[in-house]
């Protein structure tokens, strides 16, 4: 599904009232009909409701609203936060609509909270924010997050900016946010996120089609639109799914190419090696018996004079990856940066393989690579700090992917993948389980897999990312999020791999 920007948001409507002749009118019943239908359907107490409605149009889907709770039979008050005469257009013409009910209406600056409301809705501003609140607007949403009813945040929690993920300033905290015809950055996307609360999408009439006219480049990914996974041929062998190699381990980390390593045999790749400093081979070896291992050098971490025989080995494989547990010796990023130089192979870096390479590095792996960054690796790679990393992933994620042609996974708890063509996939799976080591080398093993088996570059960042996600969600409901282990979610891949096979 299409994750819209605001200003996309506001086009798509224009297009909607303009083109095809659909009465913005129209479009604020609809929205007030949906966001009323899905309180009827809530869980909780809501006899008496409190609307906070602004002057503008999210401000009239609250008025609106208004007038469907009554009909549905709940107490409602509306508290207005300017003048009614102050009102225009379709809040306008909804807020005189409303002056035929019995609904109590108040200035929200001015007027006591007359009741303990069990629901508090705001609807004081949605797209058209672009700034942060200040003066009283700031104190009466600090005073709406301090009130004890359940909170409905209409289209976004006032104070949230519709075009970034970043908290511009202070905003309401939602335990549910209603938003129309499609999620809007902040919805999906932390910080932002965490003040969304659960997110509805209601449909207003706007049709897909209109949705199209704004060339949405930013993608959810959800059960519904995920590729599912072929069967394999009856008469398949292991040739047919590549032969993959993990380069990775030093002394004291040799389990993260270990964990890397049977993630990747275990996702189906054809052949899995795990090339080694020869020091450590023996782990590998007995460590994993389905992996095969390729001792490198002399010694118990890699350097740059093993990056020959190295490079010989994996030039004729299907596919790399560099990193796990490689540390971070000098001699260690000399290797990576020969064996970039040297190969033409698909390459995927993770970690340790990412901290010492350039600009000129970057080059060199346009339209074969796939890197899979944490917030404060790529915030290196970038020359950004971690928070202007986390402030602007979006941007940061599409300018770098379409700049060096270089898929880019940056690894959070919504992980956005970058593709060179500028469009951005976001993952939102995955649960605290996976906020230990190892998590990451098991996604480096996943996504080298589906790479040797032939899927695409952005098929394998999603597929590694996903069931890496649901399987940590999966064990998240059976055991608890703090005693999963990264071989036990090695030991479990199949279940969701399983799920993406259905149906097909
Ligand atoms: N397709 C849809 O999604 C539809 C959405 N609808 C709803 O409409 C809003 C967007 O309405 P809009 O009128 O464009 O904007 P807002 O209601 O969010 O806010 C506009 C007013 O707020 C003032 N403003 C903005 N920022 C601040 C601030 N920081 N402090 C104080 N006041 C602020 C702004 O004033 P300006 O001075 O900036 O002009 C405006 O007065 C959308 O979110 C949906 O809820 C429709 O229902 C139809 C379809
Ligand atoms: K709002």
């Amino acid at each position: 599904m299409e994750i819209l920007d605001s200003v996309q948001m506001a086009s798509a409507d224009k297009y909607t009232i303009e083109k095809i002749g659909i009465p913005s009118t129209v479009l604020m019943e609809n929205a007030a009909s949906g966001i009323a239908e899905i309180i009827k359907n809530l869980d909780v107490k809501k006899d008496k409701i409190a609307v906070f409605a602004g002057s503008g149009n999210n401000g009239g889907d609250g008025i609106t609203l208004a007038r469907k709770c009554y009909n549905a039979g709940y107490k409602i008050d509306l508290y207005l936060t300017s003048p009614p005469e102050k009102l225009k257009g379709d809040p306008l013409l909804n807020y005189n609509i409303l002056q035929y009910y019995p609904v109590r209406i108040f200035n929200a600056f001015e007027d006591k909270l007359l009741e303990d409301y069990d629901i508090i809705v705001d609807s004081i501003f949605g797209t058209g924010l672009t700034r942060p609140v200040e003066g009283k607007y700031k104190s009466l949403i600090k005073k709406l997050n301090e009130l004890p009813g359940f909170k409905i945040a209409i289209d976004m929690p006032s104070g949230l900016a519709g075009n970034t993920n970043a908290v511009i300033g202070e905003c309401f905290r939602a335990d549910v946010t209603v938003t129309m015809c499609r999620a809007k950055i902040p919805h999906k996307i932390y910080p932002a996120k965490k003040f969304c609360g659960k997110v509805e999408v209601v449909d207003i009439s706007i049709p897909d089609f209109a949705v199209a006219s704004v060339k949405p480049y930013i993608y959810e990914i959800t059960e519904n639109n995920i590729e599912k996974l072929n069967k394999r041929e009856s008469d398949s062998h292991k040739g047919k799914f590549g032969h993959a190699v993990i380069i990775g381990g030093s002394a004291g980390k040799t389990g993260a190419a270990l964990m890397a390593s049977k993630s990747c045999a275990k996702a189906g790749a054809g052949l899995t090696t795990t090339v080694i400093p020869s020091a450590l081979n023996l782990a590998a070896e007995l460590g994993n018996p389905e992996v095969m291992s390729f001792p490198a050098g002399s010694g118990d971490y890699f350097r740059e004079n093993d990056a020959k025989d190295v490079t010989e080995f994996i030039n004729d494989k299907t596919v790399a990856a560099i990193g796990p547990g490689m540390g971070r010796n000098d001699k260690t990023i000399e290797f990576i940066k020969q064996i970039i130089a040297a190969t033409n192979l698909p390459l995927v870096i993770d970690a340790d393989g990412l901290y010492g390479l350039d600009q000129n590095d970057f080059e060199k792996l346009r339209f074969r690579s796939i890197i899979t960054p944490h917030i404060g690796e790529f915030a290196r790679i970038v020359n950004k700090t971690n928070e202007e990393v986390i402030n602007n992933k979006l941007e940061l994620v599409r300018e770098f992917s379409t700049n060096y042609g270089i898929v880019t996974v940056l690894k959070s708890a919504d992980t956005i993948i970058g593709i060179p063509d500028g469009t951005i996939f976001v993952l939102n799976t995955g649960t605290p389980a996976l906020a230990k080591g190892g998590s990451g080398d098991c996604l480096t093993g996943l996504i080298t897999s589906f790479v040797s088996q032939n899927c695409t570059f952005k098929n394998s960042a999603v597929y590694g990312v996903w069931i890496l996600g649901k399987t940590a969600e999966h064990l998240t409901n059976i055991y608890n999020e703090r005693t999963i282990l990264v071989s036990d979610l090695i030991d479990n891949l199949w279940i969701e791999i399983n799920e993406l096979y259905r149906n097909n």
